[in-house]
């Protein structure tokens, strides 16, 4: 006899609201950036409502100590500060040792990542893209769309979180729209042409 099928029909917008619940109850923080706490684009704009979010993180905290894992949610809109697209501020874990898992739920962007070496790289989020953090390594996310960028990660509970020092010039890269598709500039350090080295060798040798 053929067994009774059940099939119950699902749509994108059902499985998206599903993942949305997954965020609520118990042990949850949010964490919200508007434009007027993002002191950490290339350039300010006064047009814009400093009000706007930027992004939001809703983190399901588990107990803290090792071995425990939170889980989190990120919602980052679409948007530019002047030619800038809307981009997380970064940061880096205090226990190097943590790594963590990203997945992308929709929408599209860059996950911009910075060794202590100062190598900077990027991958491409988008629905379904999963992404691996490598412990000790920085991390950066911007939407290059005008959807906003829905995703999910699983980070150790004991990683620690520590933002990037901005005024030391960390994320040598940074994207920007150009004339509708992305473009990426690269920030080298200033060229030092030897004039104060050697003018500061010269005092040097004339004080022995
Ligand atoms: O850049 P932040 O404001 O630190 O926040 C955005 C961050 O949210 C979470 O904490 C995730 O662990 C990160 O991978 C993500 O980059």
């Amino acid at each position: 006899m053929k067994q009774a099928e059940h099939k119950i029909p699902v749509t994108k917008a059902q499985l998206h609201q599903h993942w949305q619940q997954r965020m609520e109850g118990d042990n949850l923080t949010n964490k919200i950036v508007r434009i007027k706490d993002a002191d950490y684009f290339d350039t300010t704009d006064p047009n814009l409502d400093p009000e706007q979010i930027i992004y939001e993180v809703t983190l399901k905290e588990s107990s803290p100590e090792t071995g425990h894992l939170h889980w989190g949610h990120i919602i980052l809109n679409p948007g530019k500060i002047n030619d800038e697209y809307f981009m997380t501020r970064g940061h880096y874990h205090v226990n190097d040792h943590t790594e963590e898992y990203i997945l992308c739920m929709g929408g599209y962007g860059f996950l911009m990542y910075l060794d202590k070496d100062g190598n900077c790289w990027c991958e491409e989020m988008e629905e379904g893209s999963l992404h691996h953090i490598p412990a000790g390594v920085g991390r950066r996310i911007i939407n290059l769309d005008d959807q906003p960028l829905h995703l999910s990660f699983c980070v150790p509970a004991d990683s620690g979180t520590q933002e990037f020092d901005f005024e030391g010039g960390v994320f040598p890269c940074r994207i920007f729209d150009d004339n509708g598709e992305p473009a990426i500039r690269v920030d080298l350090p200033p060229v030092n042409d030897g004039e104060d080295e050697s003018a500061a060798e010269i005092e040097a040798l004339l004080k022995m």
